[in-house]
C-alpha cells in the first residue's frame, strides 16, 4: 500500500505539470490566435478601403473618357469648319487680282458667286446678315487669304475699299421676303443706298440683282427688259417687288447723276444646292415633299408657269454682266417654260416615290405666266443657259437628299431640328 501511494502521488504531480504546461500551451496559442485575428481584421479594413478606391479611380477614368470624347468632338468640328486645304484658286497678280464685296454672299446665289470668283483668284469680302443666309454656304472659304466674311446688315452704311460690288442682299423667297415686308423694303432701298454711296465714293463697279418680279403678273409673254410691268403697288408681294424697282431706280439715278458704272440682273426662277431646306419656293418644296413621300402641294391651279434656271448658269451670267459694257438692265433666266402642274409630274418622275399631288388655296397675285425673253443677255453678253432642266434638278435632289440625313425636316412649323452639333 505505502508503495502504491507515491506512485499516485507520482501520476498526480505528472497529471499536474501536463495540465499546467498544456493549459500555458492553450493560453499562448489562444494569444496568437487573438493576434492573428486582429491582424485579419486589419486586412479586411483594408479590403474594405479597396472598392473606394476603385470607385475613384472609375469615376476619375469617366470623367478622363468624357473630357477625351469633348476634345475629339471639338477637333471634327474644327477640321469641318476650316479645312487643312482649300479648294486650288488662279493665281492673279495684282493688276488682274480684283477685291470684291458680295452683299448676300452667305446666301443661295450669293455662296455660288463667292466660289466662282475665290476659284477665279480674286479676293472676295462677303457682307451678309445671316437673316437667310448661312455660314455653311462659305464654309469652304473661312481662313482663306482671299476671304472675309462681315457680319453686317446692309441697312447700315458699310466702309470699306473694294473695286466691284455685287449686291444680292435681300430675302428672295415669297414666304422670306412676307415674313417680314418692313425690313424687305428698307434691304431694298436703304440698303442700295449704301451700297451705291459705296460705289460712288470708291468709284466702283456695281452690279444689283434685281427679279422678274418686276414685271409683276405680266400682261406680255415672255417678258422682255423694255416691258414696264404690272405690279399691284400694295399686294403682299409688293414689298419686294416694288422694292426691287425702287432699287432699280435709284441704281439709274446714281448712274446718271454721279456718272457711275452700273449693271443690273433681273433674275428669272433660279434652283440649285445650297437652296435652304425651308427656302419655301417650289423647287424645294416639290423635291422635300417627294423625297419624303408626303403630298405635293400645288398652290391654285397649277396652270400657271414658271421657267427655271440652275444656278451655274445664272452665276455665269452674272459675271459675264459685271464683265461687260453693258448698263441696261438684262433678264437671266432659262426660256423653257412649264406649267406648276407639269413640274410638279417632273419631281414626282425624277425623285419617286408614292407622293400625291394636291391643289391647295391659291397665292394672292401670284404671278400667272413667266418666261424671260433672253434676246438682250444673248446680244450683248453672248450668255445663254446651257444646263437642262433634268441634269440640274438630279444635283438638286441628290443634294437634298444628302441635307435631309443631316437635319429633321418639320415643314408644318418651318423649322427643322440639326442632327448633328453645329457649332
Ligand atoms: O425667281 C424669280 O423670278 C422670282 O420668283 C420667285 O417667286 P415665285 O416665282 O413666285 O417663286 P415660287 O415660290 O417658287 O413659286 C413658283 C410657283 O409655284 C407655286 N408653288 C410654290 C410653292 C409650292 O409649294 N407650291 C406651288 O404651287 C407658286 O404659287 C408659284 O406659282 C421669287 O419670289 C423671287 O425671288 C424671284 O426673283
Amino acid at each position: 500500500m505505502t508503495q502504491v501511494i507515491p506512485k499516485v502521488k507520482h501520476i498526480a504531480v505528472f497529471l499536474f505539470v501536463t495540465l499546467t504546461v498544456l493549459f500555458i500551451l492553450l493560453k499562448f496559442l489562444h494569444g496568437i490566435e487573438v493576434n492573428s485575428s486582429d491582424e485579419n481584421k486589419n486586412d479586411a479594413t483594408r479590403d474594405l478601403k479597396f472598392p473606394e478606391d476603385v470607385q475613384h479611380a472609375t469615376i476619375m477614368l469617366n470623367d478622363a473618357y468624357r473630357k477625351i470624347e469633348a476634345l475629339e468632338e471639338k477637333i471634327i468640328s474644327l477640321e469641318g469648319r476650316v479645312p487643312k486645304t482649300y479648294p486650288d484658286v488662279r493665281f492673279l497678280n495684282y493688276l488682274q487680282r480684283k477685291r470684291i464685296l458680295i452683299t448676300g454672299g452667305a446666301g443661295f446665289v450669293g455662296s455660288h458667286l463667292v466660289d466662282k470668283l475665290m476659284l477665279e483668284g480674286h479676293e472676295v469680302i462677303v457682307a451678309d446678315n445671316f437673316y437667310t443666309g448661312r455660314k455653311l454656304n462659305v464654309e469652304q472659304w473661312l481662313g482663306h487669304e482671299n476671304f472675309e466674311l462681315i457680319h453686317h446688315d446692309i441697312v447700315n452704311p458699310l466702309y470699306i475699299e473694294v473695286d466691284e460690288i455685287y449686291h444680292l442682299a435681300s430675302p428672295a423667297s415669297p414666304p422670306h421676303y412676307m415674313h417680314n415686308p418692313v425690313k424687305t423694303i428698307k434691304t431694298n432701298t436703304l440698303g442700295t443706298i449704301n451700297v451705291l454711296g459705296l460705289a460712288r465714293r470708291l468709284n466702283a463697279k456695281v452690279l444689283i440683282a434685281s427679279t422678274s418680279e418686276v414685271y409683276g403678273d405680266p400682261d406680255i409673254h415672255p417678258q422682255p427688259e423694255t416691258y414696264w410691268g404690272h405690279v399691284n403697288p400694295i399686294g403682299p408681294r409688293a414689298c419686294y417687288d416694288e422694292g426691287k424697282r425702287v432699287s432699280e431706280s435709284l441704281t439709274y439715278a446714281y448712274a446718271k447723276q454721279e456718272n457711275m458704272q452700273v449693271r443690273v440682273a433681273r433674275i428669272f426662277n433660279t434652283y440649285g444646292p445650297k437652296m435652304h431646306m425651308n427656302d419655301g419656293r417650289v423647287v424645294s418644296n416639290f423635291i422635300l415633299q417627294a423625297l419624303q413621300e408626303d403630298v405635293i402641294t400645288v398652290y391654285g391651279s397649277g396652270d400657271q408657269t414658271r421657267s427655271f434656271q440652275y444656278i451655274s448658269d445664272l452665276i455665269e451670267g452674272l459675271v459675264m454682266l459685271m464683265n461687260s459694257n453693258y448698263s441696261q438692265p438684262v433678264n437671266l433666266g432659262n426660256p423653257i417654260e412649264h406649267t406648276i402642274n407639269e413640274f410638279a409630274t417632273i419631281i414626282k418622275t425624277l425623285v419617286g416615290g408614292n407622293s400625291k399631288v394636291v391643289h391647295v388655296s391659291e397665292v394672292e397675285d401670284d404671278p400667272q405666266r413667266r418666261r424671260p425673253d433672253i434676246t438682250r443677255a444673248k446680244k450683248y453678253l453672248n450668255w445663254e443657259p446651257k444646263v437642262d432642266l433634268n441634269e440640274g434638278l438630279e444635283k438638286t435632289v441628290e443634294y437634298f437628299r444628302q441635307e435631309l440625313k443631316k437635319f429633321k425636316y418639320t415643314p408644318r412649323n418651318k423649322f427643322f431640328i440639326s442632327n448633328r452639333h453645329h457649332p
